[in-house]
């Protein structure tokens, strides 16, 4: 595509600096261009293309708007830039505003820009109250608010001692004096009252356990008409849809022993239709946006639960609350503290944000105690939203209590010290090497790949434990590029598998590839993140197959029918999410990096089930890591309240 004229508000040596910054790989092409384009729709001048250019790199990093207070106190640490850069860049411009009064005004005179209560001509920028948004996302955010205040305000009528019958069938155990309450049975309290409920909490807190006792008790209370309930399970990743269902189907199949005659179960286990993919559940078609569902031809389902809510994105959340009728109950399942999704927003922080404190009005305490009979410790009452009552925070974790939790919990706390302190404790489960070298990573990687490839060559035709064992361990990095990054590592670790004669030498396929797909593939069924092994096809001699794990079920693909794959021993933290590996090593560059978060930190840790290394070269980049938060602009909170 050609870049639209340059305009003329804006004077040439603007244009000179934004490509001079575009060669020297501080800007991404896109906003130069985006920029230009903008600029050619009206009236403009050059603080609207400062704000364009800053808001279309935001855009690139997750961002879902630009704040001005930001803009106007220190726009070179928006972008990560040093002061003397954006002053070079701002000095082309003549004026630049300087607070965020003034900067509201600059923007708000020109001609591609909406403020809301203006009559609408359909610019493509929105700036609402402080923030400019790109228009769709402005719509997005919008449409989530607007959706999830509207469910969470839907209270149904709820006879609070039938519920309370029910829950001390489903549940073991009640309260006992002095101790704190049981958060599961007051996740299934609060969420059964509503058309939307939030269930958070880390890494075995439960989340699955409690799900599956809340599809009960909707069973149990729908009476007559739970013969007509559909229920549809779904979550952004093939192999996070698949683990659900295999973790509710567990979970009510352990409970339909316990409660016996009390409820089918059994026939509610079977009526439950196949964990999804989001994009699958809406529709997606290949080359559009837009998916089949939508308010217009609404998802035919009475109650969706939606695993591994951190990874959903504000597109997808918006295209998902737009398709799911008002009627139907929306459960979102995650951990608040995840990473977030790498396209914009930060949908479930966002709506997670009274979570750890509660806020709890006295309406809701008093409707949790009378079904429940669970007391909820002053500290967790307040006054928040609608959304606030109708979520729950699981705070027990029973898989995590050893030393991978105490790291996990320590990280999430900002806690440096305690952090450190976990990792030098030499215990098994946890190991730091903290002068590592990219040769003791790929030292490591031989040792933890070995038993899948003693498998692979032993040509089995069986690939299920050949994909367990694989599954069984896996190196994660926190950046893409370098020695220390996805890249560097699964070129070194490759080139040292078959200088080891552990694989075939030569050639892009070979059976023993691990590899990502990195793009969704509508034909073939294969989606970005899901990843597989290269083995032999037992029916054709010669050729190779990738074999994807999904639960407990394998399919395949001809390799040389995947086009968008990359080898991957080694994947970065953010596409691990969903999963988890027996022993996690997660890899930490030797330089600084504004990517290396709280977040990334923890979800890498979280990935670890009985092992958890730490590759590092010394514990700065950690340390600076620990206290570096990820701060998505996002109004949605604010629309939330
Ligand atoms: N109240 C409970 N009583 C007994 N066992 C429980 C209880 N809650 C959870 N568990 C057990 O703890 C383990 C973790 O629970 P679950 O898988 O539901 O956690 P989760 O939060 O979904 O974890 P993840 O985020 O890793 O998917 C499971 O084995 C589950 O059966």
């Amino acid at each position: 595509m050609n870049a639209p004229h340059a305009p003329e508000t804006v004077p040439q040596e603007f244009w000179s600096e934004i490509d001079r910054l575009t060669g020297a790989g501080a800007l991404r092409r896109l906003s130069g261009v985006f920029a230009r384009f903008i600029g050619s729709l009206g009236h403009a001048g050059g603080p609207l293309m400062l704000a364009t250019v800053v808001l279309s790199e935001l855009e690139g990093r997750g961002h879902s708007c630009l704040e001005l207070a930001d803009l106007a106190s220190d726009p070179a640490a928006l972008l990560g830039w040093e002061a003397p850069e954006w002053r070079a860049l701002a000095a082309t411009c003549g004026t630049v505003p300087r607070t965020v009064k003034t900067w509201r005004e600059a923007l708000a005179a020109c001609e591609p820009v909406w403020c809301p209560g203006d009559f609408d001509f359909g610019e493509p920028l929105v700036l609402e109250e402080e923030r400019l948004y790109l228009r769709r996302y402005w719509r997005d955010e919008a449409l989530v608010a607007d959706s999830v205040r509207q469910r969470a305000r839907t209270l149904r009528a709820i006879d609070a001692h039938e519920v309370k019958g029910w829950l001390d069938v489903l549940f073991a155990s009640n309260q006992r004096h002095g101790e704190p309450p049981d958060w599961q049975r007051l996740a299934c309290a609060i969420a059964v009252r509503g058309r939307m409920a939030v269930i958070t909490g880390g890494p075995g807190t439960g989340k699955t356990y409690t799900v599956a006792r809340l599809l009960a008790l909707l069973f149990a209370l729908a009476g007559d008409e739970a013969q007509r309930q559909r229920i549809a399970l779904a979550a952004p990743t093939g192999k996070a849809a698949a683990r659900l269902k295999q973790s509710i189907e567990k979970a009510l199949g352990d409970l339909a022993e316990r409660v016996g005659g009390a409820l089918p179960l059994r026939e509610l286990t079977t009526r439950m239709g196949a964990a999804r993919t989001l994009h699958s559940l809406l529709g997606a078609r290949p080359d559009t946006r837009a998916f089949a569902h939508n308010r217009g031809n609404p998802l035919d389902v009475d109650v969706l639960i939606v695993d591994e809510a951190s990874m959903v994105h504000l597109e997808m959340m918006a295209a998902l609350l737009d398709a799911l009728p008002t009627t139907a109950t929306l459960i979102l399942l995650g951990d608040k503290d995840q990473l977030a999704s790498v396209e914009a927003g930060a949908v479930l922080g966002d709506l997670c944000h009274d979570a750890q404190a509660g806020r709890y009005t006295q309406e809701t305490l008093d409707y949790a105690a009378a079904c429940t009979g669970e007391s909820v410790p002053p500290q967790f009452a307040g006054q928040g939203g609608p959304l606030a009552q109708q979520t729950v925070m699981l705070r027990h974790s029973r898989r995590f209590g050893g030393p991978i939790g105490q790291l996990a919990l320590a990280v999430n706390d900002g806690d440096t010290a305690r952090a450190f302190a976990v990792l030098r404790a030499g215990d098994a489960a946890v190991q730091w090497q903290e002068r590592a070298s990219q040769q003791s990573v790929v030292a490591l990687a031989m040792e933890g790949y070995r038993p899948y490839l003693d498998l692979v060559r032993t040509d089995s035709h069986d690939a299920k434990p050949i994909l367990q064992a694989f599954e069984a361990f896996r190196i994660l990095c926190a950046v893409r590029d370098g020695e220390w990054g996805v890249e560097g590592l699964n070129a070194a670790i490759e080139a040292k598998l078959q200088g080891a004669r552990l694989l075939p030498r030569g050639g892009e396929w070979y059976a023993g590839r691990p590899v990502m797909v990195t793009r969704n593939d509508y034909g073939t069924g294969v989606f970005n993140g899901d990843i597989g092994l290269t083995l032999p096809d037992p029916q054709r001699p010669g050729s190779l197959r990738v074999y994807f794990l999904e639960g407990d079920t394998v399919r395949s693909v001809l390799a040389t029918r995947l086009r968008h794959v990359e080898t991957a021993y080694a994947m970065t933290v953010h596409k691990s999410q969903g999963s988890e590996f027996r022993h996690t090593v997660m890899v930490l560059p030797r330089e600084r990096s504004a990517v290396i978060t709280r977040e990334l930190i923890y979800t890498g840790i979280t990935r670890a089930s009985q092992v958890f290394t730490l590759m590092s070269s010394g514990g700065t980049v950690l340390e600076e890591g620990i206290v570096r938060r990820t701060q998505r602009a996002s109004g949605l909170r604010g629309k939330l309240a």
